[in-house]
């Protein structure tokens, strides 16, 4: 569903924060990727989205090559992926209510009407009724911006979804509905997930594979909590349950 092939990308050409990292997320297939603050993992997520060119390398979203970025970018490759930011208060436009932000890519797109009913369906799957639909962003806590933010990821439907440390801001327990609501989506459309960030054990319980951005410290490092093997026997109720733990973890490749 998205191959990265030898991306070299970054904010500076002589010196950028990508060199020919290469990654790929099969049909369906949940990937994660673990890497230290500030290694540009979050500039992954934005090339894969099609919100930053890279300098050189190809970008292939369901064996098409990518040719446009951000305005660029046709729209139909643009709306086959869904994207989840870290904080959901740089990602939400202030003055709109969470119904007309959940809505905003059907009206982008001209499906407004079309997909009115689905605005309401996805607000209740994550958890928004009543009131707090006409609320702004700022009359609303994290965890229920970031709720508005996933139904609108997953609002034109995408066959790829990519979580930039979604569940960064978030507490155990919306961490866990999120992430049960990813998961439904995914088993109900067969989409493919790239999910970016820091927390190990939350990757390992949540994705198919694991990459490991280099110099990340393995899974025995002191400073992160080892992930689990095998069974599920540690893990909290709050916890994601959505996938069996049968991850393994694996160095991205960089030339
Ligand atoms: N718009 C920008 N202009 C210049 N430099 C940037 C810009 N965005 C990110 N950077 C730099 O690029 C590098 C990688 O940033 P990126 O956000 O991709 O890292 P990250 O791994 O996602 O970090 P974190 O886990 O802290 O979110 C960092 O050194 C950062 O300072």
């Amino acid at each position: 569903m998205l191959e990265l092939d030898g991306i070299t990308a970054g904010y500076d050409r002589r010196a950028p924060v990508l060199s020919g990292l290469s990654l790929a997320v099969a049909d369906g297939e949940a990937v994660g990727l673990l890497g230290p603050s500030g290694c540009g993992k979050s500039t992954v997520a934005r090339v894969a989205a099609l919100l930053h060119r890279p300098y050189a390398g190809t970008v292939r979203l369901a064996g098409q090559p990518v040719h446009g970025f951000r305005f660029r970018a046709p729209r139909s490759q643009r709306t086959s992926v869904g994207l989840v930011f870290q904080q959901p208060r740089l990602a939400a436009d202030p003055r709109m209510t969470l119904r007309q932000l959940i809505a905003a890519p059907a009206h982008a797109t001209g499906r407004g009407d079309e997909l009115a009913s689905h605005v309401d369906e996805l607000a209740t799957r994550v958890g928004l009724t009543g009131d707090l639909l006409a609320r702004r962003p700022h009359q609303v806590s994290d965890g229920q911006l970031q709720r508005a933010c996933v139904a609108r990821a997953l609002l034109l439907t995408p066959r790829l979804l990519i979580c930039d440390e979604m569940t960064a801001m978030l507490d155990a327990s919306t961490t866990a509905a999120l992430v049960a609501v990813v998961e439904e989506y995914r088993a109900a459309h067969g989409a493919a997930l790239l999910a970016v960030g820091h927390d190990r054990v939350l990757l390992r319980r949540w994705c198919d594979r694991v990459l490991d951005f280099p110099g990340t410290p393995a899974a025995g490092h002191p400073d992160r909590v080892p992930a689990p093997s095998g069974g599920h026997s540690n893990r909290s109720a709050s916890e994601p349950t959505a996938r069996p733990s049968t991850s393994s973890t694996t160095q991205v490749k960089t030339s």
